[in-house]
């Protein structure tokens, strides 16, 4: 089978020339190449660009060049409030993911040169961006179980506009380019012209520079790597490991481990917060990307937020085997096991009852131990009021089980009956 390269082309010049030099370079290769197309379905000459992308693959491959079109529309829109420019990139690059993965190709080639390379870093720059920014674009990255590479990264602009003459290219001209609400444009049209005229070498070292942010980007993440593997439990973090790192060291892990507990970045104003108000003592607790962020007993943890539980709870659940009983009203899910001993018997476990704590009630802990009221319980075993979420079980008017506490000991079946283990599995809550 022959292999298969994509090239994302928009019809603009760049991608268009880097379309034709990958088709041209792949004939020699024995290569198939794919032109992927997204229609955003935003401005009213998209129709146009799409025709032309795909008529030129048409002329090319009649010329006997391996290329093929493949086009999409988004019929999605960014939704009131949305930042469109933000909307269609990340909907171009995962209709792009989809496209290249149907079509068999595991590389997509981006038309990006050194002067977007160069404007990205100054653009961060004007931003206040922080090292991660300055490294502007990868020249190759992984994503989505594919390889994006833009080869032309290193290359300058004006050596595309002579490949483009010399190929008599025809490309496409999308009028939002210069549109000056957006700040490449500014940057492009006011900016760029006298800057170079300024400082002739303009591309060449800010595209540097955002080479030196990358080695310095890649630095600073083996450091965090490092330091969270003496600092992070699990999931959480040790606050008193953590405090004792130096400063910027602290900050870089911190950012670090929030990173990954959301995959992004997270603010520059929570990370300032955080750096001066989580040492100390006692739970806090700080909203975060839809959760929460909490302090207790020395550990930094991150979850859901108890009130973004859904309102409409289960009142009744039937547990006769094994498994993971959703309860998205109650956000989460109850996890049976077969246990020969310690567990609920199963007569008791065909008839739940989910209950809210009203206050007052009593759990036993153990077989030698009197009841008492959950609040105790839970003080005593150390569970914060956020893990305190989920349905209390009752069979009978028995209380049976409780979230972060388990079965209360009255209910404890004798070895041998068929029983099972319960356990509460709060959802997106992530715990170590
Ligand atoms: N509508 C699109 N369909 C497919 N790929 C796109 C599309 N828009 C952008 N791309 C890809 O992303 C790269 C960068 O996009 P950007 O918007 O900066 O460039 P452009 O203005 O579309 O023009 P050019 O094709 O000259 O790079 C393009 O080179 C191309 O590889």
């Amino acid at each position: 089978m022959r292999g298969i390269v994509a090239v994302a082309c928009s019809g603009g010049r760049d991608s268009l020339a880097l379309l034709h030099a990958t088709a041209t370079a792949a004939r020699g290769q024995g290569l198939d190449v794919v032109a992927l197309h997204i229609h955003h379905g935003l401005l009213p000459e998209a129709d146009a660009w799409f025709d032309h992308v795909e008529s030129m693959c048409r002329r090319w491959a009649a010329e006997g060049l391996p290329v093929r079109f493949i086009g999409h529309r988004l019929t999605a829109r960014p939704r009131r409030g949305e930042s469109v420019e933000a909307w269609a990139r990340d909907a171009r690059y995962a209709a792009l993911a989809t496209m290249a993965r149907e079509a068999g190709a595991g590389l997509v080639l981006l038309g990006h040169h050194r002067r977007d390379q160069a404007e990205t870093f100054l653009l961060q720059a004007l931003r206040g961006g922080g090292v991660a920014g300055l490294s502007a674009m990868p020249s190759r990255i992984e994503r989505d179980g594919l390889v994006w590479q833009r080869p032309w990264l290193d290359v300058p602009r004006a050596h595309i506009e002579q490949y483009v003459r010399q190929c008599g290219l025809d490309s496409v001209d999308d009028p939002s380019n210069t549109d000056p609400r957006f700040a490449r444009n500014r940057l492009r049209e006011a900016v760029w012209p006298v800057l170079v005229e300024a400082f002739p070498d303009a591309e060449v070292a800010l595209a540097a520079s955002a080479r030196w942010a990358q080695q310095a980007a890649q630095v600073l993440d083996e450091v965090a790597a490092a330091d969270l593997a003496t600092c992070a439990v699990g999931e959480r973090l040790d606050i008193a490991a953590w405090s004792r790192l130096g400063e910027a060291r602290r900050i870089n892990a911190l950012r670090a481990w929030l990173r990954e507990r959301r995959g992004e970045p997270a603010t520059a104003a929570l990370v300032e917060r955080l750096r001066t108000e989580l040492i100390g003592t006692g739970p806090a607790c700080w909203a975060w990307a839809g959760g929460e962020l909490r302090r207790y007993r020395g550990r930094l943890s991150f979850g859901q937020a108890v009130a973004a539980v859904a309102p409409s709870r289960e009142p009744t659940l039937a547990i006769r085997r094994a498994g993971r009983y959703r309860l998205p009203g109650w956000g989460g899910a109850v996890h049976a096991t077969r246990v020969d001993e310690g567990g609920v018997p199963l007569a008791w476990l065909a008839h739940l009852d989910l209950r809210e704590r009203q206050g007052g009630e009593q759990f036993q802990a153990g077989f030698s131990r009197p009841a008492r009221s959950l609040k105790k319980q839970y003080q005593a075993a150390g569970v914060p009021e956020w893990d305190r979420g989920g349905p209390l079980l009752f069979s009978g008017g028995q209380l049976v089980f409780v979230p972060g506490l388990g079965i209360d000991a009255r209910v404890v079946g004798l070895p041998g009956q068929a029983q099972m283990m319960l356990a509460w599995e709060a959802a997106n809550v992530t715990e170590g």
